[in-house]
């Protein structure tokens, strides 16, 4: 069999995405030097762009699979080394296509992204569990997604999603996201802190950094949604995101509580008055089903259909109930085990609701359209 080409091998290769970056390691000067001896054996040199890559063992195998099914190739040997100060400034300006200053993609005109802002008024309403399925969900239909977790007090994302303990890997002053198991990519207030169980005790203008870091500091390359799962109230990040991003969406989260629907409303009129356009209202704990089959309202009901329609009223356009989502034993477990319900247990009637949610979402598609202009007055009330 004939000795493999340099150009074959390097095809081979143009086919693996480094796991973080999601682009061809050809293209970001990952790839340092390949040896092809006559024998058919290939050495390829690899530079991580920082030491002790958490992502090395997967690049091994990616590399190996890849260039072994080259034709007369016999083995395959990876080095590593470590990219120097200035390859690591060019790959952040390749990253940065060819800007050296930062800015927020998803804001630039012509932006291609969804920005949806998962938004609730009390605590504990289930925003957190209701972004990361929302973002395994979008992901199981093919979507690349993003999820910022901008929750100062909660933080939860991280560990919902399964990665709990993981830190981002940094490029210079660019920031990886860190893949999870499911394929989404998360970025969470909680691993900008120098220690994990430091507490955040931020006020405006820190606050304000933080979000703009995760949003413009991060690479985050082509997304097609971004979630941003906010704190809840009406505070100081539900501002800075009206300033920096106009053109997010709102999902507002409630319970069927007569209480919590009156302070979601409050919420999704906040994100009026900064240009935002709420899209539409998720009503959580909506009933439990019992053995029996009958079921039970332990919080009420009627609430998220309430904060749909004085929303509508409010805004002049319609803000729709996108779904209720019933108490689901296995949405609290799969939260606590880090493996979201949509993916643990796809079948249970939690995850079909939420399913649905994701469903209604995405169908509203990829583009421009429906996006704000900034042009509406801010509130009718
Ligand atoms: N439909 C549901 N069925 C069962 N448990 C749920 C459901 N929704 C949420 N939970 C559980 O309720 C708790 C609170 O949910 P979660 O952390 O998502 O709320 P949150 O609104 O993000 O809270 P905070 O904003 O205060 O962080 C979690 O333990 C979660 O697993």
């Amino acid at each position: 069999m004939s000795t493999p080409s340099l150009e074959q091998v390097n095809a081979a290769l143009a086919t693996v995405n480094d796991p973080e970056i999601k682009r061809p390691i050809t293209e970001i000067g990952m790839v340092d030097t390949v040896d092809i001896t006559d024998g058919g054996a290939v050495t390829v040199r690899l530079l991580l762009t920082v030491a002790g890559c958490p992502m090395k063992d997967t690049l091994t195998r990616d590399v190996t699979a890849a260039v072994s099914k080259v034709a007369g190739v016999t083995g395959v040997t990876v080095d590593m080394g470590v990219m120097d100060a200035d390859q690591r400034a060019k790959l952040q300006e390749t990253l940065r296509g060819g800007h050296a200053q930062r800015e927020i993609p998803f804001a630039k005109p012509g932006s291609l992204t969804k920005v949806y802002a998962i938004a609730s008024g009390k605590g504990g309403v289930g925003k957190s569990s209701m972004t990361a399925n929302l973002a395994i969900a979008l992901a199981k239909q093919g979507l690349k997604v993003g999820v910022v977790d901008a929750d100062i007090y909660g933080h939860s994302i991280p560990a919902m999603l399964g990665v709990a303990d993981s830190r981002p890997t940094q490029v210079e002053d660019l920031i990886m996201p860190v893949p999870t198991p499911s394929g989404v990519s998360v970025i969470s207030v909680g691993m900008l802190k120098p220690r994990r169980d430091q507490v955040i005790a931020w006020r405006g203008p820190m606050l304000d950094r933080a979000l703009v870091q995760m949003l413009a500091d991060v690479y985050w390359g082509d997304l097609d949604v971004l979630l941003l799962d906010l704190p809840p109230g009406t505070g100081d990040i539900a501002i800075s995101l009206g300033q920096h991003l106009p053109n997010a969406e709102v999902v507002v989260i409630t319970t069927p509580q007569e209480a919590a629907a009156e302070v979601a409303e409050r919420a999704g009129t906040m994100a009026s008055m900064m240009h935002q356009r709420v899209v539409g209202v998720v009503e959580n704990m909506s009933w439990m089903e019992l053995p029996d089959g009958s079921r039970i309202e332990p919080f009420g009901s009627g609430g998220g259909q309430r904060v749909a329609d004085t929303l509508s009223q409010r805004f002049g356009y319609e803000v729709k109930l996108l779904g209720q989502i019933p108490l689901d034993p296995s949405l609290r477990e799969g939260g606590d085990a880090g493996k979201p319900v949509v993916e643990a247990d796809p079948t249970s009637a939690g995850a079909q609701a939420i399913t649905q949610v994701a469903d209604a979402l995405s169908g509203r598609g990829r583009g421009l359209a429906g996006m704000q202009l900034g042009l509406t007055p801010s509130s009718k009330f």
